[in-house]
């Protein structure tokens, strides 16, 4: 699933600048980068940079046809930006993400002050907005890109602090940022938001927003208010949203959401009684709300997401990206169902 502790990659270097094999290994030298200045200037000269531009990752095609990010060493970034005429010292915004498959410290940077084509000619790759990566992208490669590009954003949008007015500070792995002359630190936050799969039993609940591209269905969410718990976001979204007296809770896993700006997206499954499940949807939230049956579920999670365009006829029901939280829950949902009724 999801969430279940996933292991990025595995290192084998033992050098200091090097996480070495290993889980507890690796999480330690990464800690040891967000806190030391010097260890992270060491570590950043001999690792691989995740490259972006005004925030949009730069992807390429494998010969497969699939897609994956391109990072490059330190040293090609030196040489791409000299090659472009461009200050080497922006290298020094690169922002830490965590340990590559080969071993080293992996950070991300954004050129947003070279220009876009020069870097997608020398590469072969092009900068794709991340929406669209997210469905280009394997479901390993995508949480990386979206960590990566919301720590980006975070420090473009943290320049200043929002007590004082003074500029904030950047630390050397980009952990943090601290106000000019104080000890005030700000670090990344992400909103929670509860996604909540409602069932009653046989069939489970998916809406859509106006917003949404045309057939996408996916499970109720709603941001936490201040004070609430989990259970409580999920009683009063499904409450709000749909008219229905959610009767128990049950967590299923969590996920970083970049859009629109981090979230921190808790996935559960809310019982309502088959005996009232009749909806009164809020419309000013979402344009449509329907029961879904097994069978319909399991077709919805075989239609590539998004869909290819048909010739003008209705649009077809389809699901969030196998990544994403939404699809994760009807998919465990519809495996529970499948279970129930074999045995
Ligand atoms: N990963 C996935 O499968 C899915 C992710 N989502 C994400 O869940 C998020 C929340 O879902 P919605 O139904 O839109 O939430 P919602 O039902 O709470 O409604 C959004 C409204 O809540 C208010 N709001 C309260 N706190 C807010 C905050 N911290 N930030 C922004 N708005 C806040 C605003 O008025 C906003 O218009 C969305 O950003 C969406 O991207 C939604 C469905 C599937
Ligand atoms: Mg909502």
């Amino acid at each position: 699933m999801l969430n279940r502790l996933r292991v990025l990659v595995s290192g084998l270097s033992h050098s200091s600048t090097r996480c070495c094999s290993g889980y507890v290994s690796r999480m330690r030298f990464l800690n040891r980068l967000k806190e030391d200045d010097d260890a992270c200037a060491e570590a950043l000269s001999d690792s691989h940079l995740m490259l972006f531009h005004s925030l949009q990752p730069l992807l390429k095609q494998n010969q497969d046809r699939s897609f994956s990010s391109v990072s490059l060493h330190h040293k090609d970034v030196e040489s791409l930006l000299q090659s472009l005429g461009a200050d080497l010292s922006i290298i020094r915004e690169s922002v830490l993400i965590g340990c590559s498959d080969t071993g080293g410290a992996l950070f991300c940077l954004d050129l947003a002050a070279v220009e876009a084509a020069a870097v997608e000619e020398q590469n072969g790759a092009k900068f794709v907005d991340l929406r669209k990566s997210f469905f280009l992208l394997s479901d390993s490669a995508a949480p990386l890109v979206a960590k990566a590009q919301a720590l980006l954003r975070w420090h473009q949008t943290h320049r200043f602090c929002s007590l004082s007015g003074k500029p904030t500070e950047r630390n050397r792995s980009g952990s943090h940022r601290v106000t000019a002359g104080s000890k005030v630190i700000h670090y990344p936050q992400m909103s929670p938001v509860v996604i909540a799969l409602v069932h009653d039993g046989s069939r489970c609940l998916l809406a859509r927003q106006a917003s949404f591209p045309p057939g996408l269905y996916s499970a109720l969410a709603g941001f936490c208010d201040m004070g609430e718990s989990v259970e409580e976001t999920v009683r009063r979204e499904v409450a709000e949203e749909a008219g229905l007296e959610v009767l128990s809770v049950t967590y299923s896993g969590s996920q970083h959401w970049p859009f629109p700006s981090s979230s921190f997206m808790i996935g559960c499954f809310a019982a309502v009684s088959p005996a009232h499940t009749e909806l009164s949807v809020d419309h000013s939230e979402l344009e449509d709300a329907r029961w879904f049956d097994l069978r319909q579920i399991q077709t919805g999670l075989r239609v590539p997401a998004p869909p290819r365009r048909g010739g003008g006829g209705p649009a077809v029901t389809w699901f969030p990206p196998r990544h994403a939280i939404g699809h994760q829950l009807m998919q465990e949902w519809a495996e529970q169902q499948q279970t129930r009724h074999v045995t």
